[in-house]
């Protein structure tokens, strides 16, 4: 049986087969008295409404929704996430805004490795039940696909249990999920003296043969960054992964310029984030390998950074992206629809820019294009009904989500 969604002015980016970067990223298709015929949770045709109902009976049409000309967008993809966490750290905030720099308070032994010892406190329900909140939260302001990260373990043991627990919320939560194994994201304390070791006999040899053996994590990434894992340790790592069969991501240039986004263009990474502190160089050379620019303007707020240059980046041909990084430390935020007034307000990129970024590029980032971040034929039929009648009103309501429904696989799930 089909769904038919009619009269609705319906915004979206349109995907021929790769990210979309420079002019085209600001290129979004608007239809004014849409239809969208939905069949087994996915789009069988969108456009005008008699190009819809074409040669279908009304008796196969099962359930039918007037909106009344309301603004319609793709369901946000939130490419990076640490959503996956046992406790907040509300103190360390404290501590960031009296002056202590965020990689001083992980360098004394606090910040991620305060997460991997709450991680490792907590038993595995536990751990889900708390991360479950958090991505349900996520999901009210219109988040429907998700990448998360691993990387609150640091041990073999640890990793898995944190990859377990995001299988568990891509099967019981209304969200698609993609897993990404991060067991680098800091040097547990106990390699201090020797980081390589960490990375050749445990990273290596031992997590990533067995996170590959369990099939739990699509992509591997790295933290490039002055005091945690040098440019040669992220490549030796990525490379291996690569071998592996897994998909690559970076933390690039987050603080320094520490030359991760080269790296990202060199190994031609799926993607590379951050990216605040990224040479005009090796953004340049990420466009030309086709490398997507995840943008974090949510984390740059709660470090009280310089924002990433997104403006320029969109017009040096890098494909980019927007994501909320919500994590329990450096930026403890699940709304896409506040990245999304960042990106237009604070890096200067246009409204039809973020949408893209936010959804149809934000796909890409995490290899799921095939199924999400477009209303076509073919794709999950994930969409948010907005308050406003344009996607401006998710820059313009500051403060406010906008987003007034929000559907799944043609369900109502918000
Ligand atoms: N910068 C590294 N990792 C995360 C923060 C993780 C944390 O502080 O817990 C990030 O992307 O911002
Ligand atoms: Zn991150």
């Amino acid at each position: 049986m089909k769904k038919l969604y009619r009269n609705m002015r319906l915004f979206t980016a349109v995907d021929n087969g790769r990210a979309l970067a420079g002019a085209e990223q600001g290129k979004i298709s608007e239809l004014k008295n849409a239809s969208m015929l939905v069949s087994n949770g996915v789009v069988e045709r969108v456009g005008a409404e008699d190009e819809v109902t074409k040669g279908i009976c009304g008796r196969d049409i099962s359930f039918e929704k007037d909106f009344g000309g309301a603004c319609v967008i793709p369901g946000f993809v939130d490419p990076h996430t640490h959503i996956c966490f046992a406790k907040r750290r509300e103190d360390e905030f404290g501590m960031r805004l009296a002056g202590l720099p965020y990689l001083e308070i992980l360098a004394r032994g606090g910040g991620i490795l305060s997460s991997v010892n709450a991680v490792k406190e907590t038993d595995e329900e536990e751990l889900f039940r708390r991360s479950e909140r958090t991505v349900l939260a996520a999901l009210s302001k219109g988040t429907t696909t998700i990448e998360i990260k691993s990387g609150y373990g640091l041990d073999t043991e640890a990793e898995l249990k944190m990859l377990r627990v995001i299988e568990r919320i891509s099967k019981e939560t209304p969200l698609t999920v993609a897993p990404t194994f991060m067991g680098a994201h800091a040097v547990p304390p106990e390699y201090k003296s020797d980081p390589d070791k960490f990375v050749d006999e445990i990273l290596i040899k031992e997590m990533l043969p067995k996170v590959k053996a369990q099939g739990i994590a699509r992509f591997c990434d790295v933290f490039c960054e002055e005091g945690v894992f040098s440019v040669e340790q992220s490549r030796r790592l990525l490379k291996a992964a690569a071998a592996m069969g897994f998909k690559l991501k970076i933390h690039a240039d987050e603080v320094n310029d520490l030359g991760g986004a080269g790296l990202a263009a060199e190994l031609h990474t799926t993607s590379a984030e951050h990216l605040l502190a990224a040479s005009e160089e090796h953004l340049k050379a990420m466009g030309e390998a086709g490398t997507i620019a995840v943008l974090l303007p949510a984390t740059a707020y709660s470090l009280k950074k310089p924002y990433a240059n997104g403006r320029n980046i969109v017009d040096w041909n890098v494909p980019v992206a927007i994501a909320t990084d919500c994590n329990p430390g450096s930026c403890f935020c699940e709304s896409m629809p506040f990245v999304f007034g960042l990106a237009v307000m604070k890096m200067n990129m246009t409204v039809d820019e973020a949408l893209t970024a936010s959804t149809l590029n934000a796909a890409y980032a995490i290899g799921l294009a095939d199924k999400v971040g477009s209303l076509q034929p073919g794709k999950q039929a994930d969409f948010l009904v907005l308050d406003g009648e344009t996607p401006v009103a998710l820059a313009y309501h500051a403060g406010s989500t906008s987003v007034m429904e929000v559907y799944k696989l043609g369900e109502k799930v918000a």
